[in-house]
């Protein structure tokens, strides 16, 4: 693209990349300097222009020029680049339906519910903290929503493709960076709204206006789909220009459940919407998942799915990866692999673990808590888990370069009551060792990471083999003795 054609005046060079990191700067590329937490994009600038950089955008006032580079200095650099990004990937986001899901707790399960489901009426992409992916591409993601560049070139791929619709995980993070700003939001959904990454936010009202930006910024054209049993939808609801449409269980609203059967199976429940009622049976487990079903519900019929065409697929919705997993190597107890890593989230799948534990039976956590992540909620960690367990095994969950010894003492703080704990630090050997105290009818829970394949150590990401295969191959080889010699 030409930067005459970005902005008005600006030589007529050639674009053929944007970038926010100098390293990784090719040749014709435009770089965007960015203040940042760390460190400032202003003092790569020369990196830039070794890499290839033509084109340097910034802010602050320059002592240095070099010849045949063109400099173009902003007011506004989030909404200058999101303006640049847009165009210059084609606005995208403008060429499909792109569902937004943000909220604390549930925005992975949301995203990927209305993913399958949608997948059935038009091919449907993923962007979010399990991976990226559309038809047969899948990719690693390094964060759960993208940069802004990464995210339009992802989606001007799914359009080349003709991929007709995406399930965004939007990230408090993203918003308050901007990294959505040059996304065209159809659909804005809200799962609830709780405790979490105050370490990044510094106050829950700024976390919370974060999130708010979602629907601030949703077009009057849009819908906000809104968790009516959360207080905070209140809120939200002021700050739409669209409309509003509501979802829940224990109030009336647009999209309710009512009369849940819930067991280990699936779950049945009546769902009340325009003067009708469904019967409803859906392979998902759990209260909270089906206030995750209701969203990811509502949000295609409001894109125009007929209701009775959405409900032929939520009995069979496929397996969120980590997300309440049962593995079933067929031990006598039940084995659950989790990624509660909010206080919420962990009193959630512990309320879920105590119905399904018979009262004489034991529920066995093993967990930890992130390194250099929110340490405030270390201790209401330990509070929580002591309250439903029978036996605590604390140990590592993406240390980073903290003591995962010294985070455990911080959960220890916590438990105040007698409930058995131990620290073993290497996570393989504390699955282990949770199996190997397993009772039947007992309550595994291993929780924090869910399918991760990765654990953030000292020196960055080192290979993790999965709580899910772990969980497996330590039922396989120290219970049930498969696979073993002696
Ligand atoms: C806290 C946070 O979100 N940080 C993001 C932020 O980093 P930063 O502001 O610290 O950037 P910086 O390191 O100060 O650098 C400033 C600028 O200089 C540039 N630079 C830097 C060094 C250099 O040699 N050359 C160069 O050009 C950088 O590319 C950047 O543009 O901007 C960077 C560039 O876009 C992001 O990569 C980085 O995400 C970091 C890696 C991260 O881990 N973020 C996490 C916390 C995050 O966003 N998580 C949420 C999900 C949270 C959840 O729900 O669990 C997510 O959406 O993934
Ligand atoms: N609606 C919900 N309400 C409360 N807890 C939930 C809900 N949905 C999921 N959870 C809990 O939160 C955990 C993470 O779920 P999920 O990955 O869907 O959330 P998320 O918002 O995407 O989190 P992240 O962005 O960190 O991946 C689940 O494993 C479960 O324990």
């Amino acid at each position: 693209m030409r930067l005459s054609s970005i902005f008005e005046g600006a030589p007529n060079i050639e674009i053929k990349g944007l970038y926010t990191d100098s390293r990784k700067v090719k040749k014709h590329g435009m770089f965007f300097c960015l203040d940042g937490i760390i460190t400032n994009g202003h003092k790569y600038i020369n990196q830039a222009i070794e890499n290839g950089a033509t084109c340097i955008v910034h802010t602050e006032k320059l002592k240095k020029f070099v010849d045949d580079i063109a400099y173009i200095k902003v007011e506004d650099m989030t909404a200058t680049m999101n303006q640049v990004i847009a165009k210059f990937y084609n606005y995208p986001s403008e060429n499909m339906l792109v569902f937004g899901v943000t909220g604390t707790n549930g925005k992975s399960t949301v995203t990927n519910i209305i993913k399958d489901i949608y997948d059935h009426f038009a091919p449907c992409g993923y962007i979010g903290t399990i991976s990226i992916e559309y038809k047969d591409v899948r990719r690693a993601p390094d964060l759960t929503t993208p940069d802004p560049i990464y995210l339009n070139e992802i989606l001007r791929d799914m359009v080349k493709d003709d991929v007709k619709a995406v399930a965004l995980e939007v990230s408090s993070h993203g918003l308050e960076q901007g990294r959505v700003d040059a996304i065209d939001f159809d659909i804005a959904v809200f799962t609830n709204f709780t405790y979490d990454h105050l370490d990044f936010h510094g106050t829950i009202e700024n976390y919370f206006n974060a999130k708010k930006k979602l629907f601030q910024n949703l077009k009057s054209e849009g819908i906000a789909i809104l968790n009516i049993d959360d207080e905070k939808s209140q809120e939200l609801r002021t700050a739409v220009s669209g409309r509003v449409v509501t979802y829940g269980i224990n109030q009336e609203c647009d999209y309710q459940a009512k009369n849940l059967k819930l067991s280990m199976n699936g779950t049945k429940f009546s769902l009340v919407y325009a003067d009708k009622v469904y019967p409803v049976e859906t392979n998902l487990i759990a209260e909270y998942n089906i206030y995750n079903l209701l969203a990811a519900i509502a949000s295609i019929v409001e894109s125009g799915i007929p209701m009775e065409e959405v409900l032929k697929y939520v009995n069979n919705v496929s397996q969120v990866e980590g997300r309440l997993e049962i593995i079933d190597e067929g031990q006598p107890f039940n084995v659950i692999v989790d990624f509660a890593h909010t206080p919420d989230g962990l009193e959630k799948i512990y309320e879920f673990a105590q119905s399904i534990t018979p009262e004489d039976s034991s529920v066995i956590s093993v967990f930890g808590s992130a390194g250099r992540r929110d340490s405030a909620k270390r201790k209401t960690f330990g509070e929580i888990a002591s309250k439903y367990s029978d036996m605590i095994i604390l140990t590592e969950d993406d240390p980073r370069d903290e003591s995962a010894k010294e985070i455990a003492d911080e959960i220890k703080t916590g438990i105040t009551n007698n409930v058995r704990c131990v620290f073993i630090e290497d996570r393989y050997a504390a699955i282990r060792q949770a199996v190997e105290q397993a009772n039947a009818d007992d309550t595994v829970l291993i929780l924090g990471k869910g399918d991760e394949p990765f654990m953030y150590r000292e020196g960055g990401r080192a290979p993790w083999i999965g709580d899910h295969n772990a969980a497996a191959d330590t039922i396989r080889k120290y219970y049930l003795g498969i696979g073993i010699d002696d």
